[in-house]
């Protein structure tokens, strides 16, 4: 007799709840999976989710690398964390670009040394690699033109086909037929170009009020359309020089601030003095570079006066366009 009353009144409680029960099971269903039941999700959701996206950055340092230090190397360990610590940027790869034969430094080393040195250093990485570009140009490039390179360099990759990806990278790669006859750019798996940032020491940022070192408009395209990320190096007071600096101060969001609480006053300088002299550079310079610079016998008092007497190719490019 009770087991009737019990399921009666069960059938009783599903009766009357039977839209409540309907509307919960649509709801998980639409947490679980809302595109599935032909849902998309509400407008303020999906802001949040797109907030939530991580912005991809590809961090460019330039410079003389003559010769490349473990310093150079920690630079790039050191924005990355920064970046990622953020929890809005992803950084996705790091370019070591030695600068060309025509900067014309004091003691520059040819850039074929350079660049070997820089390669041997990074292969124990997998995501900072060397690029020959800047210093296989004939003539000196400005920093913005290597980063309008760059940018430019990706945003041609991300629009590549993944057959021309897979041949660049000599190698073959089934297509994909979901990806027939549609844009490229919908083929590969980003959606956006990632965003090239200049990665720099504070002494470089300093040098941006050098006169005629730097051109004003460069300096602003750099921070305002590309962004900075600067590590802090002994001897710089990047802070107060953002504050004196009216372009800096206005677009200092752009400029990402690492502080090397390990702080290390590693320089090539430093390494080529000690080379001279004879003496120890081991674990201030990666060994496969050492070794290098071993066998070649690189640095002495001789290549330390190349382009004694000359003047920077920046001073003499800007004082030649802007004679004032
Ligand atoms: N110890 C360091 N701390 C912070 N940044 C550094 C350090 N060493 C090099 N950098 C940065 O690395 C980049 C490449 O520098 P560069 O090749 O001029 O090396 P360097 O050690 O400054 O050499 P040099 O003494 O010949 O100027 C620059 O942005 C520079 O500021
Ligand atoms: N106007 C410019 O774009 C400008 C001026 C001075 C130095 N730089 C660059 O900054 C780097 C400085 O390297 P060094 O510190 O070794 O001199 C080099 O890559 C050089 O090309 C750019
Ligand atoms: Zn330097």
């Amino acid at each position: 007799m009770w087991v009737t009353d019990i399921t009666a009144s069960y059938f009783r409680i599903v009766k009357s709840h039977y839209l409540l029960l309907m509307f919960l099971i649509l709801l998980l269903d639409f947490i679980s999976n809302p595109e599935a039941i032909g849902l998309n999700l509400w407008p303020p959701v999906r802001a949040m989710e797109k907030r939530t996206e991580r912005t991809e950055v590809v961090l460019l340092a330039t410079g003389s690398f003559n010769p490349v230090t473990v310093m150079h190397l920690r630079l790039f360990e050191l924005a990355r964390d920064h970046l990622h610590e953020t929890g809005k940027y992803k950084v996705v790869k790091g370019i070591i670009s030695p600068v060309g034969d025509a900067y014309k430094k004091k003691g520059l080393l040819e850039a074929s040394h350079r660049l070997a040195m820089a390669e041997l250093a990074t292969k124990n990485t997998d995501w900072v690699e060397v690029d020959a570009w800047e210093c296989s140009q004939t003539e000196w490039v400005e920093t913005v033109r290597v980063m309008r390179h760059h940018q430019q360099k990706l945003e041609a990759e991300c629009q590549e086909s993944p057959e021309k990806v897979a041949h660049r990278k000599g190698h073959k790669r089934k297509r994909d037929r979901s990806c027939q006859d549609v844009p490229d750019l919908n083929c590969s798996n980003r959606k956006v170009v990632p965003q090239i940032r200049l990665l720099c020491g504070a002494d470089v940022l300093e040098s941006m009020s050098v006169p005629n070192l730097w051109k004003d408009e460069d300096v602003l395209e750099i921070i305002s359309r590309f962004g900075v990320v600067c590590i802090s190096r002994l001897g710089n007071d990047i802070r107060k020089f953002i504050y004196e600096s009216d372009i800096l101060w206005k677009h200092k969001n752009n400029i990402h601030l690492v502080e090397e609480w390990i702080s290390n006053d590693i320089s090539s300088t430093k390494i080529r003095r000690a080379l001279r002299r004879g003496q120890s550079v081991r674990y201030l310079v990666p060994d496969a570079a050492l070794e290098y610079i071993e066998k070649h016998e690189l640095y002495n008092e001789q290549s330390e006066e190349k382009n004694a007497g000359l003047s920077l190719e920046p001073f003499k490019r800007n004082c030649f366009s802007n004679p004032s």
